[in-house]
């Protein structure tokens, strides 16, 4: 199959974990009979890169082109495409590909792959070449691990939904935030952000749990209902035994037997965060109280389809700093200092 996509596109790349990124060019595949060419416009920066790219999580493959909040519109399609046309809105998330035969992408939990998914960066194609992220202008994926970015949600506000969006959606969803449930948050950033709004929309009562209480206007303005500061001790007697449902988003280790206590029995305490160190905890801050201690990571693209449509519904998009890519090194600085309100999304026009 030929194509016109060009097979050498422009990214920004960690040449080592090291090295600050910079401007390269990366190869691209071809366009094959089930794949689209996305024509790139927004990538949103996840803190995830910046664990990848500096080699928090292990060791990396390199050079890096990180980027899994990815938006733009469908420039080409191979001949063997149904689900999209050449203008179209698409966006891609953490990952481009999956066995597509196992328990889990039957069920359309494909990030549980039993193959291992294959992420849109920093992994290896069923071909063995490095996969290139989003920090580029084109990307080339299979149909199937694309989604729709509905109408009325802007692309550059899009971005980040991809996965700081299904990051929150999917476990507020799967263990029932709504009317009647109380529902604290931790740690405003990309994540915390979304988690508030999606929590909100779907009629929880929502509390933020942050260091301080720097951000509370926004975080109220967001949608919560209540905003604590964890750097307070009394917020932990305030809050024992309160919540329903606890969604951690946050990127270090935390005390996590304080944390338990503001559980109500049977209370679940969800980590989506991805701290590079392990964390302690005491059981016995779990067997009294029957309580659950969960995790989730992202989410399956048929439920990423259903976040999208439930944001644009809603009217939610991310709050976002748009910057030109030659700021995504001081962008890096400004989410390890906190200090970001909160999400930077990349203007890939400028790459
Ligand atoms: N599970 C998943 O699928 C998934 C998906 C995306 C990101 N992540 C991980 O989630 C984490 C957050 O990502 P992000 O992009 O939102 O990062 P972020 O830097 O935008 O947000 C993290 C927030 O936590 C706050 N924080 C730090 N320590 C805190 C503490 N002790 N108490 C309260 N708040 C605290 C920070 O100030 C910041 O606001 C990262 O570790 C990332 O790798 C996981
Ligand atoms: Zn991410």
């Amino acid at each position: 199959m030929t194509t016109t996509a060009p097979t050498s596109v422009a990214a920004y790349a960690a040449p080592s974990a090291k090295a600050p990124l910079e401007r390269t060019t990366v190869p691209r595949r071809p366009v094959g009979e089930h794949d689209v060419l996305i024509d790139i416009k927004y990538a949103g920066i996840c803190h995830s890169d910046i664990h990848q790219a500096r080699d928090g999580w292990g060791e990396g493959i390199f050079p890096m082109v990180p980027g899994h909040e990815i938006a733009g519109v469908v420039a080409e399609v191979g001949p063997g495409v149904t689900k999209y046309a050449v203008g179209d809105h698409v966006g891609v998330g953490c990952f481009v590909d999956s066995c597509r035969e196992c328990a889990y992408c039957r069920q359309g939990l494909e990030q549980f792959c039993t193959q291992g998914m294959t992420g849109t960066y920093n992994a290896l194609d069923k071909n063995g070449e490095p996969t290139y992220g989003g920090y580029s202008t084109h990307l080339v994926v299979d149909e199937n691990y694309a989604v729709r970015i509905p109408d009325g949600l802007a692309l550059d506000i899009a971005a980040p939904l991809l996965c700081a969006g299904i990051t929150l959606y999917s476990p507020l969803r799967h263990w029932n935030a709504g009317p009647g449930k109380k529902v604290a948050v931790v740690g405003l950033g990309g994540l915390g952000h979304m988690g508030v709004k999606i929590a909100h929309a779907l009629g929880a009562e929502v509390t933020v749990l942050s260091q301080s209480l720097r951000k509370k206007d926004d975080g109220l303005r967001l949608g919560a209902d209540h905003y604590y500061a964890t750097s307070d001790p009394a917020t932990f007697e305030t809050l024992a035994g309160t919540f329903d449902l606890i969604v951690s988003t946050v990127s270090a280790p935390l005390n996590m037997d304080a944390y338990m206590g503001l559980l109500k029995v049977d209370g679940a305490f969800v980590n989506v965060g991805a701290p590079e160190e392990p964390n302690a905890l005491n059981m016995f801050s779990l067997i009294n109280g029957r309580k659950t201690l969960a995790g989730s990571m992202i989410g399956g693209i048929a439920e990423t389809q259903e976040m999208l449509d439930f944001c644009a519904a809603h009217g939610l998009g991310s709050e976002i700093e748009v910057i030109r890519a030659e700021q995504i090194n001081e962008a890096y600085e400004r989410v390890l200092a906190s200090d970001v309100r909160y999400r930077f999304v990349i203007d890939t026009a400028t790459i």
